[in-house]
C-alpha cells in the first residue's frame, strides 16, 4: 500500500543566526528564525511524513511552547518521525523537495542535503530529489525576508 504527504514551511531569515538547511549549514549574512533550528526543509519532510500516516504536524508532536525543542536539532525531529513511520512498517519509496530562496544559491549544497535526507530517511541520495527556486524577487521571499519549502513524501509497505 502507498500513501502520500506533503509538507510547507516558512521561517524568517535574520541576522545573527546561522542559516541550516537540509541538515547543512550553508555560509550566509543571515540565518533562520525558529525556536528550533528553523531548518525550513527538513520541517516540510518531517510535516510530509506524518501526513503521510495521518499524524498531524510537527507543531503537535514538537510544540514551540516546549523548552525541550529550543534550539532543537531538526534533523532529530526528523529522526523521531521517519521512527514513527518506519514503526507502521513504510519505507521511503521517494520524496521531492523545493526550497524557495531568493538569495544564497542552494546549487552548491543540494547534493550534501540529499545525502543528510537520505541518511535520516534511511533512503539512498537517489530517492530524493532538492529542488531551488527563487520567486524573481517577488513577494516575501523575493524581497528576502524569509525562506520557504515544500515536500512531498511517497512511502510503501514493507
Ligand atoms: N536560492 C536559489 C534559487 C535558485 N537556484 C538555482 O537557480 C536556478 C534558477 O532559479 P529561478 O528562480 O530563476 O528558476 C534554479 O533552477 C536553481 O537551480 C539556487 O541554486 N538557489
Ligand atoms: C520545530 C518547532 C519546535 O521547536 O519550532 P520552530 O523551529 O519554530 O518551527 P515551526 O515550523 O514553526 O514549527 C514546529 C515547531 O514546533
Amino acid at each position: 500500500m502507498f500513501r502520500i504527504g506533503q509538507g510547507f514551511d516558512v521561517h524568517q531569515l535574520t541576522e545573527g543566526r546561522p542559516l541550516i538547511i537540509g541538515g547543512i549549514e550553508i555560509p550566509y549574512e543571515k540565518g533562520l528564525l525558529g525556536h528550533s533550528d528553523a531548518d525550513v526543509l527538513l520541517h516540510t519532510v518531517a510535516d510530509a511524513c506524518l501526513g503521510a500516516i495521518g499524524a498531524g504536524d510537527i507543531g503537535k508532536h514538537f510544540p514551540d511552547t516546549d523548552p525541550n525543542f529550543k534550539d532543537a536539532d531538526s534533523a532529530k525531529l526528523l529522526e523521531h518521525v521517519w521512527s514513527m513511520v518506519e514503526e507502521l512498517g513504510y519505507e521511503l519509496v521517494n520524496a521531492d523537495c523545493t526550497i524557495i530562496a531568493q538569495k544564497p544559491k542552494m546549487a552548491p549544497y543540494i547534493d550534501q542535503m540529499k545525502t543528510r535526507i537520505a541518511k535520516l530517511l534511511k533512503a539512498t541520495p537517489e530517492q530524493i530529489n532538492v529542488k531551488a527556486t527563487t520567486t524573481e524577487k517577488l513577494g516575501f521571499t523575493g524581497r528576502g525576508e524569509g525562506i520557504a519549502s515544500q515536500a512531498v513524501v511517497l512511502i510503501q509497505k514493507k
